[in-house]
């Protein structure tokens, strides 16, 4: 018996429209998430990871459009959903939680009211039971004294403690997938791991599908057990985290791996200058034709500026699109 994934995307183009020109912000994107995995994107800012994320559940918004490719969620197609259908989607069967939870709640309502709104709307509670519900819902993203948080309104908790409610608004219908776009990047470090730790263990717990967004490989090797990386509105190397992790593939990951800070040595020394790949992402109306990565990479040669590398599929699973790939 084979397993079908939960999320199929195939070709995914995204177009940014700039007066009456069209330019690919995202192009040929395709990957699959099965139920209970956990892909990450990773990749500079800039790449196209957040708005590929929100492709996905309809709120790309003009000058952003998706004008190819499917998206095929449990085996529907949904990337021409009706308005109200993508609704009913997003928040019952696919949840995100983004970087800032202060724009994402309400500041006017309470935290209790926002998550017992999920149970009202999407599972036809009565606003009695769905207040039990929150608190519960409270408890399991470890909230402490979730009877009196939920009278609380969202600038009356800390940072991380919006997550958690955001977390709590996320999970309260049970998805299937959970889109999560650099959830803890505006976090304290020591924050980050218990948020980062939370989603992980709930996640599992439920077998809640996850696509992890970020633009730090060392989070991502962490949390996903597949990995995609992005450059310039293209993956360029997707495999399973600990192989990519061990033996780069594409220049752009290595460069990646290559910037991340090393822990022991940082402590030995007080400091520790990184590697930074040079240059930096062009913006989407000046890709580079060829490989859209060859004005920054060390491999670069003729082909590369003039051909766009295709995807090569590899043995063990995944794929590289690099004309020199190791
Ligand atoms: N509303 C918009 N109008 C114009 N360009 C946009 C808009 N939203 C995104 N873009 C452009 O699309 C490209 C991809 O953006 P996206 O936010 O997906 O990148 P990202 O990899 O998620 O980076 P970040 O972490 O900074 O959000 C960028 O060049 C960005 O400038």
């Amino acid at each position: 018996m084979t397993t079908k994934p939960l999320l199929e995307v195939e070709h995914l183009r995204i177009d940014l429209a700039i007066g009456d020109a069209r330019f690919a912000a995202v192009q040929d994107v395709s990957f699959t998430i099965m139920r209970g995995e956990t892909l990450g994107l990773v990749g500079e800012s800039g790449c196209g990871k957040s708005i590929t994320a929100l492709s996905l559940i309809g709120l790309l918004r003009p000058p952003l459009n998706l004008s190819g490719g499917a998206v095929r969620f449990d085996g529907q197609e949904i990337q021409n959903l009706p308005a109200d259908e993508m609704r009913k989607l997003r928040g019952n069967r696919i949840a995100m939680i983004f970087q800032e939870p202060m724009t994402a709640l309400n500041p006017l309502s309470t935290v209790g009211r926002q998550i017992a709104e999920m149970f009202v709307l999407h599972k036809g509670k009565s606003w009695a039971e769905a207040e039990r519900l929150a608190i519960e819902a409270l408890v399991s993203v470890r909230v402490p004294a979730p009877e009196r948080r939920v009278k609380d309104y969202p600038h009356q908790l800390s940072g991380g403690m919006r997550q958690r409610v955001m977390i709590a608004i996320a999970l309260a219908c049970d998805p299937d997938l959970l889109l999560a776009d650099e959830p803890t990047t505006a976090l304290d470090v020591t924050v980050q791991a218990e948020i980062l730790d939370l989603i992980k263990d709930l996640c599992a717990a439920r077998g809640t599908a996850v696509l992890m967004i970020s633009h730090d490989l060392g989070l991502i090797a962490n949390m996903c057990q597949r990995v995609g990386v992005m450059y310039a509105g293209r993956i360029v190397e997707e495999r399973a985290a600990e192989e990519i992790f061990q033996a780069p593939r594409h220049p752009y990951t290595n460069g990646l791996i290559a910037s991340l800070p090393l822990l022991g040595a940082r402590a030995r020394h007080g400091r520790q200058r990184l590697k930074e790949i040079a240059g930096v992402v062009p913006p989407v109306a000046a890709f580079p034709q060829g490989c859209r990565f060859h004005p920054r990479c060390y491999a670069a040669s003729e082909t590369c500026r003039a051909v766009d590398p295709v995807e090569t599929h590899l043995p063990q699973g995944g794929f590289v699109r690099c004309h020199h790939h190791v």
